[in-house]
């Protein structure tokens, strides 16, 4: 069945539908058809977000918390076909899915509730008989600019913070993905969300995407994807000083040293590297073991690799979803030949897809300077390269112009607490995957992985979508 989606303009739906999104672990079945917007769409659409965004602020955030509440209980009653809608579009297993959408549940539930809390401080004068507090108030209008590997979580986790401080917002999401996007947007809707509030363009990069980093009302713009284009809309909203946020590639390496439990360590880093076909920007991509831990741990990773059977995610006993696209196929397949070029060992997995579907991949005996060892994959393979010892592992980790996560298998609470205090990355996991993050703690990576200022998920995502204003009251 394909599902037709629209552009959403000023509580109207419209665009003639041109693009078509095919189920990537069955090519033959189109999932959706998506219109491809002209700048004049995204013109139109922020005339709408200016337009509405006053009144939108104007009311009691209680209120504007309220609507995110009842989307999520739409997204709820909706939840299975949601997900099987996510699996068709994107690939990922129906477990993995339902569990993304109950993540964008949970995302509207918690930035919903979070409107009764109050923002600002109260502080103390040195003036006489004054009192200091600071309110937050909306940037104006948002511009959301998302990735295909997480299609409603990712939306949802960037719209409902912008939505509750009171701006009104224009989403692109990604071309290849627009059906699970348009479900949030379908949620909000019928919750109640005024006309114009919240604003879809669905279209290319270069197009759409451009025409709206371009445009002089966007405030604040906010990108998770490539770091290619991310630093290249970090030029154009610098630029005109506009606030830009970024959430971009990574090379995230896992630790594991002498010490470690190795089983628990290859169950964490299969779980890291494979799990969601391993097309997370948090995915284990290498892993360094220090000589007493390294043998033991590459024959206990292949084994737990056998426990990710590829397959159609909608069919019982699929653990692991194709990979998304036939370049990104590419990508994996050339990754895996030139690391054998390179000299390293194929111990589970190989470069030998079966459509799109590609068997989880451990490579040993990788060489530092290898691509395999360098370069984001963004596919189900892992390499593996061994250490002299916990100091050289550390300064491997960091050798990255990427800084998204991290992890160290240990036992010993020294090395963890030393590990934590040096890896240089957003976020550290002792002892858990790379992947998977809770919804209420900050999220974002440093160097090339992320604009280096304000951070998405938690309360401090509401910084990115507020200014700040001090008010000397005297009495
Ligand atoms: N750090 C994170 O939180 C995180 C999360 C998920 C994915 N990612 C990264 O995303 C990448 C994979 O996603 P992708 O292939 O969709 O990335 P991508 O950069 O190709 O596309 C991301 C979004 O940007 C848009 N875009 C592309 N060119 C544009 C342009 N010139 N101007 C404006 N918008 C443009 C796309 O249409 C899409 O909506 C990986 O590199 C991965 O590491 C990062």
């Amino acid at each position: 069945m394909t599902t037709t989606v629209q552009n959403l303009i000023g509580g109207r739906w419209t665009g003639d539908p041109v693009t078509v999104r095919r189920n990537p672990a069955r090519p033959g079945e189109e999932v959706a058809l998506s219109p491809s917007a002209t700048p004049a769409d995204v013109d139109a659409a922020l005339t709408a977000a200016q337009e509405a965004q006053p009144a939108w602020a104007a009311l009691p955030a209680p209120a504007r918390g309220a609507i995110l509440l009842d989307a999520a209980d739409l997204l709820r009653a909706r939840h299975a076909d949601v997900a099987a809608d996510l699996v068709r579009e994107e690939g990922k297993t129906l477990a993995e899915a339902k569990g993304e959408v109950r993540r964008a549940i949970d995302v509207l539930r918690f930035f919903g509730s979070l409107a009764w809390k109050s923002s600002g401080e109260v502080l103390p004068s040195g003036l006489p008989a004054t009192t200091i507090f600071t309110r937050h108030e909306p940037v104006g209008v948002a511009a959301l600019i998302t990735p295909w590997n997480f299609p409603i979580a990712i939306p949802a986790w960037k719209a409902a913070p912008a939505l509750v401080s009171g701006n009104a917002v224009v989403l692109k999401p990604a071309e290849l993905t627009p059906l699970s996007a348009t479900h949030l947007a379908s949620a909000l809707a019928e919750a109640g969300l005024p006309a114009g509030v919240l604003n879809v363009v669905h279209g290319s990069g270069a197009v759409a995407g451009d025409a709206l980093a371009r445009d002089r009302r966007v405030a604040a713009l906010s990108f998770t994807g490539s770091t290619a284009v991310g630093l290249g809309l970090h030029r154009t909203l610098s630029e005109r000083r506009a606030r830009v946020q970024l959430e971009m590639g990574g090379k995230n390496a896992y630790l594991v040293v002498d010490d470690a439990d190795v089983a628990a360590a290859a169950r964490i880093v299969a779980a890291g590297a494979f799990g969601l076909t391993g097309q997370a920007c948090t995915a284990t991509s290498r892993v360094y073991c220090t000589p007493g831990v390294l043998p033991a741990f590459v024959e206990a990773l292949a084994k737990e690799s056998e426990a990710f059977v590829p397959g159609d995610g909608l069919r019982e006993g699929t653990t692991m979803g194709p990979v998304l696209s036939e370049q990104q196929l590419d990508t994996d397949v050339t990754a895996i030949r030139q690391a054998r070029a390179d000299g390293a060992t194929v111990v589970a997995g190989g470069a030998d897809p079966d459509g799109q579907l590609l068997g989880p991949t451990v490579l040993a005996d990788v060489a530092h300077e290898s691509g395999v060892a360098k370069e984001e994959i963004f596919g189900p393979v892992v390499a593996v390269i061994g250490v002299d010892s916990y100091e050289e592992g550390l300064a491997r980790v960091n050798d990255s112009p990427y800084g998204l996560t991290a992890g160290v298998c240990t036992t010993n609470l020294a090395t963890a607490h030393h590990f934590a205090a040096h890896a240089q990355v957003g976020v550290v996991k002792v002892n858990r995957p790379t992947t998977g993050l809770d919804l209420n703690v900050p999220f974002g990576g440093v160097k090339d992985s992320s604009s280096n200022t304000f951070r998405e998920q938690g309360t401090a995502a509401l910084d990115f979508y507020t200014w700040s204003k001090t008010v000397y009251l005297g009495h």
